[in-house]
């Protein structure tokens, strides 16, 4: 059975992208199958999987899509097509800048929300679990993302309090499993880029906990800062290949086995 999950946030520079990178990776160390999907026209995954110039990519998520939006179920698609094979042993459907036109595009087509969904369902049965890295809003590739995902996971920085933004976040995650997606479930909030040496983090890090552990899940692994941490994308790798002896590594580590425990593995 392959687990579907959105790391979503629209609060931009949370985690996302090295939470998506990293679980993925973490998860293909298991010996699990894992498909990423960048779904940020900024194609930060893409790029900080070491594909550096993602426009000159032939296939991309909005061909994929794009092709779907067209010929719409009888749509054919190739589980192969557009597919990178990175060398950590994860599968990558790259993104590039051309999904900002498609997300323009999508605003007035029939089933708008749905069309990742119908890509992500003609993989699935190749994976284990399938990542999907969220931009930084909750527009229509978010909710796409929602729509498609069994769960979401919610990346939150430990440096201010971010009420407003995540009531905003769980609301929309809450209407789109009324209208579009029953079964999706929140998999937890984790708490990232934490410095205990500031003076609000570990009180930040407590009202979190306090506020939504019970309501919507909040991780035990929290992902402490490093600079070890920055410099993995710049890299093409995650951080198990640049310091896999550091505190990152062992963090995300950590979030493995801890998502693997939802499971019951
Ligand atoms: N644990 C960490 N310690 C230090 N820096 C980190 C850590 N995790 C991520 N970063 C850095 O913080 C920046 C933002 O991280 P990232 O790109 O993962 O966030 P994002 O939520 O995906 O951003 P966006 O909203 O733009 O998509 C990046 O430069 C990244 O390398
Ligand atoms: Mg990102």
């Amino acid at each position: 059975m392959c687990k579907v999950i959105a790391i979503a946030n629209q609060k931009g520079g949370v985690g996302k992208t090295t939470t998506a990178v990293n679980l993925g990776i973490g998860l293909a160390r298991k010996g699990k199958k894992v498909l990423l999907i960048d779904a940020d026209p900024q194609g930060s995954m893409t790029v900080s999987l070491g594909y550096d110039h993602p426009d000159e990519l032939e296939v991309t998520l909005s061909t994929v899509m794009l092709k779907i939006l067209n010929d719409g179920n009888d749509c054919e698609i190739s589980v192969e097509e557009g597919i990178l094979h990175h060398a950590e042993g994860v599968d990558l459907m790259p993104a590039n800048l051309e999904l900002s036109a498609l997300e323009v595009y999508l605003v007035n087509a029939i089933a708008r929300e749905s069309i990742l969904k119908l890509y992500v369902n003609a993989v699935r049965a190749k994976y284990d679990y399938i990542i999907i890295d969220c931009m930084p809003s909750l527009g229509m590739m978010t909710i796409n993302a929602l729509t498609a995902a069994d769960s979401v996971l919610i990346p939150v920085q430990t440096a201010y309090l971010p009420v407003n933004g995540l009531q905003q976040l769980i609301s929309t995650i809450n209407k789109v499993k009324r209208q579009l997606n029953r079964k999706l479930k929140i998999e937890g909030i984790v708490m990232t880029m934490v410095d205990f040496r500031t003076v609000y983090a570990r009180d930040i890090f407590e009202k979190i906990h306090l506020t939504y552990s019970d309501s919507v899940g909040t991780f035990e692994t929290y992902i402490p800062i490093s600079v070890k941490a920055a410099e993995t994308s710049a890299e093409g790798k995650s951080i198990f290949e640049h310091c896999g002896s550091g505190k990152v590594a062992i963090a995300y580590g950590e979030l493995t086995k801890e998502l693997l425990e939802h499971e019951g593995e």
